[in-house]
């Protein structure tokens, strides 16, 4: 069957032996992880170097001289569906989000950071996010607004996942619902599919003003600003979805991506 997620890697003849044979070992390592399915291995003439035959998932493997004429044929797995940028499901953003040194850099002043509180210390800061940018992680994302788009584009592709899971496979859940509110509901992408699968039912998404300012609601979803721990607006129904204390959000990403 032709593979239904064209993608060509090729290593030009340009191309050391060294890296060549790196890129083969990344190609196992890559397979070996799920992230690559190696459908066949097949004896082909090697591919021209600037070859635009994208059909399939390409790599010529050159470990010795028997595999130089072979051409390995790969495919995307489930796992590696998820990251291609135009997929409906893409989670693209969201990699992208726990990848940038906003979220990576404090992960380096974990030791230090774990070390200060070891010792007692009173005036150490709340987590080494604080540590490394000097503000807890909603300042940041407030007063960064490119770091707070990409934040939220990473919620919103993680919502789309979860999103078609909740409305599919926990209908009863929604069951006898009038009114519910997405605490923390970020751009509303989990309100949204609420509301669209179940029209009986008033979403109100909740977040931060800056966060919902200038969001247009339909006749069963509304935005709403404001801090969850003064006032929430009152519905039948709470939901919450990854909301956590802001001093663990290192480790909860770190968690992730270990
Ligand atoms: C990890 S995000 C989760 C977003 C959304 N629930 C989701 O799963 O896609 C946490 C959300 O809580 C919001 N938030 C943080 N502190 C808040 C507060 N004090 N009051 C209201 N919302 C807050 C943030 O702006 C962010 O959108």
């Amino acid at each position: 069957m032709a593979n239904p997620y064209p993608f060509l890697i090729s290593f030009p003849a340009s191309m050391s032996t060294l890296r060549r044979l790196i890129s083969s070992r990344l190609m196992r390592i890559l397979v070996h992880s799920n992230f690559f399915a190696q459908d066949e291995q097949v004896q082909l003439p090697l591919l021209p170097n600037n070859n635009n035959n994208n059909e399939n998932i390409v790599h010529q493997d050159l470990d010795d001289e028997a595999e130089e004429k072979a051409v390995v044929v790969y495919s995307l797995t489930p796992a590696s569906r998820l990251l291609l940028k135009e997929g409906p499901l893409s989670t693209t953003q969201f990699l992208l989000m726990i990848l940038d040194p906003v979220v990576t850099d404090p992960f380096h002043l974990m030791g230090t950071w774990c070390q200060m509180n070891n010792h007692g210390s009173h005036d150490h800061p709340a987590s080494p996010f604080e540590m490394a940018h000097g503000r807890p992680f909603w300042g940041l994302a407030a007063q960064q607004p490119k770091f707070g788009s990409l934040f939220n584009e990473a919620m919103e592709a993680d919502s789309q996942l979860i999103a078609r899971a909740v409305v599919e496979e926990c209908e009863g859940v929604f069951e006898g619902l009038n009114s519910l509110v997405d605490v923390g509901g970020g751009t509303g992408t989990m309100a949204k599919a609420i509301a669209k699968a179940f029209p009986n039912i008033n979403c109100t998404v909740f977040d931060q003003p800056h966060v919902v300012a200038n969001l247009q609601g339909t006749h069963n979803l509304d935005f709403v600003g404001g801090d969850m721990f003064e006032k929430i607006p009152p519905a039948n129904a709470i939901f919450l979805k990854v909301i956590i204390k802001h001093n663990y959000f290192s480790l909860f990403f770190y968690s992730l991506i270990s």
